[in-house]
């Protein structure tokens, strides 16, 4: 009889290492396949130099430091007092669990030592108590589980508010180096495992914690001859483990590497799909892709071997402590030194410590995890790299005694001595000492060679990039000490090949309108998105659609023909009423139709504006009051386009005559 509940209980207690490997398994493959970055080290803010955009935007090694630690817990410190609570009840819960094993054993010893009635009671009297002590523990789980997913959820969204919140305020530099995918991946992804490493995984850990010392606490209690047979193989498993992490941890990497650049392909491909399909590539895209996903598959049966290997050889020693603790066990009992009761409990605890352990790995495990991901976050959330940005309602209302009007952005534009270069391309100078006049209320067409700088000098003016030297100026005010928000809302853009949002016409026109007032009430903006869209010449169109102004446009407004694209476009930038007009012209010819439309367009709204056209055709670049021909960085020629074409040899006649604009021959 004895002999067959020992041999119930050593089936029983030869399954933890198969739980071992199924839970781990679980945990420790739950890799975020897209992470494309590793650790590093973060000094506190007081000495850290101010990172270049370049540092921020590489991938940094690793080291794991007490800051990093704390930065992550810190996520948690707006859920003090739930996952506080989440911890009481982990600690009512685990409590119920650790007694299990005790109350078996005396159970054991209960059917050794009563016989009939006695037993009948005793027996009655133990289960209404444990039913009772289960059912608190149940609701003490029920509770804990809830607050810990509930929390874990609250921060996600805490954490990615704020990282959409620090990316969209980045400088431009930033998103010239990053790629989108992976912007996209660190809100969705990276934010969730940081957020599970400081709560569903602190309360894993902490019961870890809680259940190993109690757990060897009590084996020490119940036999301490016995505890140290049994916990022998715990220093080995530690080397091992530790060991184990690291190869892990290179593998992971270049895992997340692969699988990585497996997402890149399939990204780039999907948003570049009318170039795919045009040239036919679509077996060599499924080739390309299909070479990264094997790549990643051979990272992968290398990470496998070493999992079975891992969790084959603990699930081995699990057997082995059990087996002498049997063992020993049967010897100590043969001299009637332990119960078969104690002996049960005993290897019950012997069970939780193991499980206990593992779990311990497994916390770091995903502890590392969550610095990692961090990591990346933090890097975006670095202010250092912000936009200063101020709430529309505490703009300052005078600048150098000026008041911030529109009038101010009438006056002359002046380009005084520019020099820049790209923060990701340092060594090839753009603008070289550049000075230029633009004159207030006027139209300037600024043209010269393909990759000349003309656009550059938009996203300047723009403030999209600071130049290195030299200072722009809006009348006499430096535009850097104008409130950035302010000085863009007073320009108005139409880019080479807009972009629309994948939104209807409408909600596409209204973005144009101005952040600085907001709660404008609904029918007033609709009116002046229409009245936008008139002067645009785009009313025409929009209205001949089925739906029209509630037209979805699809993804970056590929619905729409490329002269519709442009009006709504500029229908968007005159709905604020710019002082400052910012117009780079299609390379490419329109349809005639739209052409004219366009241009008629242009010749209304032009009318009591600064307007700039990076010029590529020869009908604007005639009707433009002055005429700038930038060459070698700075500005060659500046004049009306008869002073420019009497010049003999001047870079603006040979500009026309080599036939690089576009209607060059009317
Ligand atoms: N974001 C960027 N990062 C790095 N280099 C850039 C970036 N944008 C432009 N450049 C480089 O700066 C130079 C000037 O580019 P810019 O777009 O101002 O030329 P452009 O005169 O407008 O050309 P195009 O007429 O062909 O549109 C080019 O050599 C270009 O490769």
């Amino acid at each position: 009889m004895t002999f067959h509940r020992l041999t119930l209980l050593a089936s029983f207690l030869s399954r933890p290492s198969n739980f071992l490997i199924h839970s781990h398994q679980c945990r420790l493959f739950k890799f975020n396949p897209n992470r494309q970055f590793s650790l590093t080290k973060i000094r506190p803010r007081g000495d850290r130099p101010a990172p270049s955009i370049k540092d921020a935007a590489k991938k940094p090694k690793v080291k794991l430091t007490y800051s990093e630690l704390g930065k992550l817990f810190r996520l948690a410190q707006h859920e003090k007092g739930r996952i506080g609570c989440a911890i009481g009840l982990l600690f009512i819960s685990s409590g119920v669990t650790m007694s299990v094993p005790y109350f078996l054993g005396k159970i054991i010893d209960m059917l050794q030592t009563y016989k009939h009635d006695e037993l009948r009671t005793r027996l009655k009297q133990m289960t209404w108590f444990l039913v009772g002590i289960f059912g608190i523990g149940a609701l003490a789980n029920f509770g804990r589980v809830y607050l810990i997913l509930t929390t874990a959820q609250r921060i996600i969204k805490r954490v990615r508010q704020q990282l959409f919140n620090g990316i969209l305020r980045k400088e431009m530099a930033f998103f010239d180096k990053q790629k989108t995918g992976e912007l996209v991946n660190r809100l969705s992804s990276d934010t969730e495992v940081m957020s599970n490493a400081v709560t569903q995984n602190i309360s894993d850990g902490l019961r870890a914690l809680t259940q190993s010392i109690a757990g060897v606490g009590l084996m020490f209690y119940i036999s301490p001859h016995l505890a140290l047979v049994g916990l022998t193989t715990v220093p080995p498993l530690a080397v091992g483990a530790i060991v184990f992490g690291r190869y892990i941890k290179r593998l992971s990497t270049k895992v997340q590497d692969g699988l990585a650049k497996a997402t890149d392909v399939a990204d780039e491909r999907f948003s570049n799909i009318r170039t795919v399909k045009a040239f036919s590539k679509e077996d060599h895209e499924i080739e390309l892709y299909n070479q990264r996903v094997s790549s990643v598959l051979q990272l992968k049966y290398k990470e496998s071997l070493a999992y079975g290997l891992f969790y084959g050889m603990t699930g081995l020693s699990g057997n082995i402590i059990v087996l002498s603790v049997f063992y020993f066990g049967g010897i100590s009992m043969s001299e009637e030194a332990l119960t078969i009761g104690d002996l049960s409990s005993f290897l019950l605890y012997a069970f939780w410590v193991g499980v206990s352990i593992s779990g311990l790995f497994s916390f770091h495990l995903e502890l590392m995890k969550g610095v990692g991901a961090s990591q990346a976050v933090w890097a975006i959330l670095n202010e250092d790299h912000n936009e200063r940005m101020i709430a529309s309602s505490q703009l300052q209302r005078t600048i150098h005694g000026e008041p911030l009007t529109s009038a101010l952005m009438l006056r002359d534009i002046t380009l005084d001595a520019i020099s820049f270069r790209y923060p990701t391309r340092p060594d090839v100078l753009v603008l070289d000492n550049l000075t230029l006049r633009v004159p207030g209320g006027r139209v300037l067409a600024i043209c010269g060679s393909s990759g000349s700088g003309k656009s550059t000098i938009a996203q300047l003016l723009l403030r999209f990039y600071e130049p290195q030297t030299g200072q722009i100026r809006i009348g006499k005010v430096p535009i850097n000490e104008m409130p950035l928000q302010w000085l863009r809302s007073n320009i108005g853009t139409v880019p080479q090949e807009p972009i629309l949002f994948s939104s209807s016409i409408y909600e596409n026109i209204a973005y144009g309108h101005s952040s600085v007032e907001k709660n404008l009430p609904e029918t007033i903006l609709r009116n002046k998105v229409i009245q936008a869209a008139n002067t645009a010449n785009a009313s025409g169109f929009i209205e001949q659609l089925p739906e029209k102004y509630e037209t979805k446009v699809g993804e970056r407004g590929t619905m729409l023909s490329g002269g519709q694209k442009q009006r709504v476009a500029l229908s968007r930038a005159i709905l604020r009423d710019p002082s400052i007009l910012v117009l780079d012209e299609a390379t490419s010819a329109l349809d005639t139709q739209s052409e004219y439309l366009v241009q008629e367009a242009l010749e209304k709204i032009m009318v009591n504006r600064t307007v700039i056209i990076i010029a590529h055709r020869l009908s604007t670049i005639i009707k433009a009051d002055q005429i700038a021909v930038l060459d070698k960085g700075r500005v060659g020629e500046q004049g009306t386009y008869a002073e420019l074409m009497s010049i003999e040899n001047g870079i603006f006649r040979k500009l026309v005559s080599t036939q690089t604009m576009v209607d060059v021959d009317e």
